[in-house]
């Protein structure tokens, strides 16, 4: 093994004793990717930094083999090896408990490049699938600081959608990174990342007394909780807080949801839906955008830390006051971004071992995906509009709206419209039922008011 820590390790002083490195957890890492990715680079700079003082000048050369130094961080000392090439690291495999494989941010931009990347990677995760097993298992995209960088939820939307690599990637609990080795960025991200895993697998697989009780995991692993998700706001209940077992909607959830991603819509009408692939603590928290930035981000249906009652009314609101509102465009970015947080709480509660149990601290208040259950809360502040009108000229942002409209604050207004068989039925999640209760405040025909805010535009015949 080549140490080049060993080589120079006379040049300075301060480097950190091997000692330290004693008493941590050692784990080890693989680094995988093409030539001139930066692995070598990557490696030092975290050398450099966590080990020993940067030598005035520093230059990588082309790796012959392999390099492997051991890097303290936190309670563990990743042992992190790099390769020459996919070749040289054949061996060393099977043995490890992360793969990081690493791209050029730039080269990425070639489509050859990417599929070759993407083509790799999955021979990778078939090959050794059983070594790979409880593998943690990331993309790192290198010199993200230059020119002609790709976006990385570019390249992370066409890894989760290349049916090879999902098939491959389909036990772990993959992410996609970003770093400029260069400049050091992002070294950070990864390695908490890494950490974080490790604790909470180690949590699960050793110490069974501490698996079994979720609550002792809870501080092990804070990110993984959507802890911005509990709000402190003093209105609006989850919209499906009278989720019980008896309740049909939860029994038929998966089914729903199932059936709901099946349903296609013209691409081109829409942008793009992105899937998240930013580790979950990185997800924006809808109450912290301003109404127009929440109003943009949701359209091009990018993904939330979570999307619940307040924020459905919010678009709702916000896509009303805009002339050109397109409600199929809005319920198309909101199925998508329901559908991504279902992904990622799936594989929230994966990490945790505690796939068959849904513990209260995973409980985010998101909103279920129902087109009836979407266009009657867009009907309702739509009526709030009628009664309180926003007038030409004036702004009001969404919360000083909703402030005057108390009666859309409680989740379980719908209850005076919908009999909960109706509201809560599979069939009202895929199509719009008009209520069995009493008939909706407002079934007006849209042309028939001139107030702004009341042009409601959704070709249901209710409306
Ligand atoms: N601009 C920029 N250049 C980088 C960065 N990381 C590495 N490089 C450069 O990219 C080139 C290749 O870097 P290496 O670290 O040798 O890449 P490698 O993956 O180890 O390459 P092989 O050993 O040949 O497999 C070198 O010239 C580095 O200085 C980065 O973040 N930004
Ligand atoms: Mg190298």
């Amino acid at each position: 093994m080549k140490r080049f820590s060993e080589i120079v390790s006379q040049l300075w002083s301060n480097k950190a004793p091997l000692e330290e490195e004693q008493g941590r957890q050692e784990i080890p890492i693989r680094i995988l990717g093409a030539r001139g990715a930066g692995k070598t680079t990557f490696l030092y700079k975290l050398y450099f930094k966590y080990c020993a003082e940067k030598p005035s000048t520093f230059q990588v050369f082309p790796t012959e083999s392999h390099n492997v130094e051991v890097i303290p961080y936190r309670q563990f000392a990743f042992q992190i090896w790099e390769f020459a090439d996919i070749g040289a690291s054949l061996n060393y495999i099977k043995d490890t408990r992360v793969i990081i494989y690493m791209v050029d941010a730039v080269e990425q931009s070639k489509p050859v490049v990417a599929s070759k990347a993407r083509e790799n990677m999955s021979w990778i995760l078939k090959t050794f699938e059983e070594e790979l097993r409880d593998a943690i298992v990331i993309t790192v995209v290198n010199k993200i600081e230059s020119e002609g960088a790709v976006d990385i939820q570019d390249l992370g939307q066409q890894w989760i959608t290349d049916p090879l690599l999902t098939k491959g990637l389909r036990n772990h609990q993959w992410r996609i990174f970003e770093c400029d080795a260069a400049t050091e960025k992002g070294f950070e991200k990864v390695l908490d990342y890494l950490s974080q895993k490790i604790e909470m697998k180690d949590a699960l697989t050793v110490d069974v007394d501490r698996s079994s009780d979720y609550n002792t995991l809870g501080p092990t692993s804070p990110s993984i909780l959507p802890r911005s998700a509990r709000r402190s706001d003093f209105f609006l209940r989850r919209q499906s807080d009278a989720n019980s077992l008896s309740n049909p909607h939860t029994l038929s959830h998966s089914q729903s949801h199932s059936h709901l991603h099946e349903i296609t819509y013209r691409r081109d009408l829409y942008p793009q839906a992105r899937m998240p692939v930013a580790p979950w603590e990185d997800l924006p928290n809808p109450h912290h955008f301003k109404d127009k930035e929440f109003c943009e981000w949701f359209l091009q249906a990018k993904a939330f830390l979570f999307f619940d009652h307040y924020s459905l009314l919010r678009i709702a609101y916000l896509s009303i006051l805009q002339d050109k509102q397109d409600t199929r465009r809005l319920l198309y970015s909101l199925r998508t971004i329901l559908r991504g947080i279902e992904l990622l709480e799936q594989d929230a509660l994966r990490d945790t071992g505690l796939a068959n149990r849904r513990p209260e601290d995973l409980l985010h208040e998101s909103i279920e995906y129902s087109e009836t259950q979407t266009l009657f809360w867009i009907q309702m502040v739509s009526f709030a509009l009628l009664r309180h009108p926003v007038l030409d000229g004036e702004e009001r942002d969404f919360e000083s709206f909703l402030m005057g409209c108390p009666e859309l604050w409680d989740g379980q207004g719908w209850k005076k419209y919908y009999s909960p068989k109706i509201y809560l039925s599979l069939k009202a999640a895929q199509e719009f039922i008009p209520p069995d209760r009493k008939p909706l405040p407002n079934a007006f025909k849209a042309s028939s008011l001139a107030l702004r805010g009341s042009g409601l535009k959704i070709d249901y015949q209710v409306l």
